[in-house]
């Protein structure tokens, strides 16, 4: 198992996020968790990558206990995410945004070695190929040099992506990648999470739109006020009563609407 995730429950005060949460992934899955807004996902990705701190249970990652880790350790042993809410640094061009997300896992081991400069030259030049690599990966190279601010929606959605991917991580955790893309973005959105997994990375997404969902997970964990709902491929979370009536019935009638 990539990732156990085992009885997570965080309180926030009166509000309880997550009650009693427990998944796992395997190496090479597409993971999706889905559910009606304030159903707890963000707040799953808090407690995997410890921003919030569980109320109790543990995270394991290869095997390894990472509850209680500092943020950047986690990242440092292999998972990285990306934000509900665009986090890149709008007056860095979209090359720099790439190479900040390579640095978190260079700093410690170069930084620190005895002929400095000259490594750190070195790596520098490492990280800015890897970085081009990484926009030609999902279809920025040539706006390498635009600030990112002045990308449209769907490019810094993918930017970030590419910036996540910097830190060579295995497991790769998306926070609503599609919010705000059109049909034609989704769909090379689509593309690119498939490409990320034939590469060897394990995903764990969030994400609202159940067509894409549906196509890309191996499987899915249905959260609905904090609690587990359901757990399964694709066609059985479709055809799950629980889940036509607390999630998925709604959106059609809200659709029908
Ligand atoms: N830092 C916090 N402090 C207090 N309450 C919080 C905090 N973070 C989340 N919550 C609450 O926890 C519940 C779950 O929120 P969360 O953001 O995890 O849901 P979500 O499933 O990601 O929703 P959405 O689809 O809208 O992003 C909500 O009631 C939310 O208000």
């Amino acid at each position: 198992m990539v990732l156990e995730v085992k009885n997570i429950t965080k309180s926030f005060g009166g509000i309880t996020a997550l009650k009693n949460i427990s998944f796992s992934i395997q190496q090479g899955e597409i993971y999706g968790l889905i559910g009606p807004n304030g159903a707890g996902k963000t707040t799953m990705f808090n407690c995997i990558t410890n921003l919030v701190e569980p109320t109790s249970g543990e995270i394991f990652f290869n095997g390894e206990k990472i509850t209680g880790l500092k943020p950047y350790k986690i990242t440092e042993k292999g998972i990285c995410r990306t934000y509900q809410n665009i986090r890149l640094f709008p007056k860095l061009t979209a090359l720099q945004n790439v190479m900040v997300g390579g640095h978190s896992r260079v700093n410690s081991g170069v930084f620190r070695s005895v002929l400095r400069v000259k490594s750190q030259k070195k790596e520098e030049q490492r990280l800015k190929e890897k970085a081009e690599e990484l926009l030609a990966l999902v279809g920025l190279e040539q706006w390498k040099d635009q600030f990112a601010e002045n990308l449209a929606y769907g490019q810094q959605r993918r930017l970030e992506i590419a910036r996540a991917l910097a830190s060579n991580p295995t497991l790769l955790l998306l926070d609503e990648p599609a919010a705000g893309m059109n049909e034609t973005e989704t769909e090379s959105l689509f593309e690119l999470i498939k490409t990320i997994q034939s590469m060897g990375v394990t995903v764990l997404i969030i994400e609202h739109d159940m067509s894409l969902v549906m196509r890309l997970c191996d499987r899915i964990t249905v959260l609905n006020f904090g609690e587990k709902l359901a757990e399964g491929k694709p066609e059985e979370i479709q055809n799950n009563e629980a889940v036509i009536e607390a999630y998925l019935g709604k959106e059609e009638e809200e659709s029908i609407a």
